[in-house]
């Protein structure tokens, strides 16, 4: 049964700076969009993907992404992630009515590991109604007060950093998405608020969101010069 990614990628890149959507900013010669496409194709377990682009880059996303195949498709999508993820879920459900996992995968999250977009599809195949990829936190957590200072140290046992893709059947994300009231910073958020379970599975640390002009040069430095535990994107 088919698996669909839908891949937010209206966002507008602010923090990046680069003054294009970040989508398109390319990374050693390829946007990051295509590179998180064909990541995801590449896995060898997603079957579609369906790409939420800026509405006014709609084109230039297409031309962007077409050398990753034929199943792609790019619909505009909203001022918020969350509503980038809806038009993209709409449009799954017309292209795709009888997937079996649904998949949401930041575009920003361009180097993610087939291995980790593997082990979140087959937890989804095994039962689970949700899985998001994550790390351990590595840097001690305080709390803060309006005026920025110290009321409490976080115990980081329980904390995870969060990555996607996230993998959900299709029944439980489109409840999450017919409920949704505010909107949410990630997708597994919105199953939560049903009383739902949601599994983990281990992510990678070059899954990271490509933020800042910093986690840019991180991730070409990854992609220039293989190291110990590289994994390929
Ligand atoms: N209206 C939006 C906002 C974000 N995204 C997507 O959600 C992912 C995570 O968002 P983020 O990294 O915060 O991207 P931007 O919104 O582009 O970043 P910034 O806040 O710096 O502008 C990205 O793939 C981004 O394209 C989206 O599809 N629609
Ligand atoms: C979905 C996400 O990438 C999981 O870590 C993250 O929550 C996106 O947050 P952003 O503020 O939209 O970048």
């Amino acid at each position: 049964m088919d698996v669909v990614a839908l891949v937010p990628a209206a966002g507008r890149g602010e923090r990046l700076g680069y003054g294009m959507p970040k989508a398109l900013v390319p990374v050693l010669g390829e946007p990051l969009l295509l590179r998180a496409v064909r990541g995801l194709i590449g896995s060898g377990c997603v079957h579609h993907a369906i790409v939420a682009a800026p509405p006014d880059a709609v084109e230039e996303v297409r031309a962007a992404v077409a050398p990753a195949g034929g199943a792609v498709h790019v619909v505009p999508g909203g001022s918020q992630r969350t509503e980038s993820v809806r038009c993209a879920l709409a449009e799954s459900a017309r292209v795709v009515p009888d997937a079996a996992v649904v998949l949401v995968h930041d575009a920003a999250r361009a180097f993610t590991p087939a291995s980790v977009i593997r082990e979140v599809v087959c937890a989804v195949r095994d039962g689970a109604d949700a899985v998001v990829p994550v790390l351990p936190v590595a840097d001690t957590i305080k709390q803060v007060d309006a005026d920025d200072r110290v009321t409490v140290t976080v115990d980081r046992a329980r904390l995870r950093s969060v990555q996607t893709p996230q993998g959900f059947t299709p029944e439980v994300l489109h409840e999450a998405y017919a409920a949704v009231g505010d909107a949410a910073t990630d997708d597994a958020g919105l199953v939560e608020r049903l009383g739902r379970t949601v599994a983990t599975v281990s992510g990678h640390p070059q899954a990271l969101k490509i933020t800042t002009a910093f986690d840019l040069a991180i991730a070409e430095a990854v992609l220039a010069e293989p190291f110990p535990g590289r994994d390929r994107p």
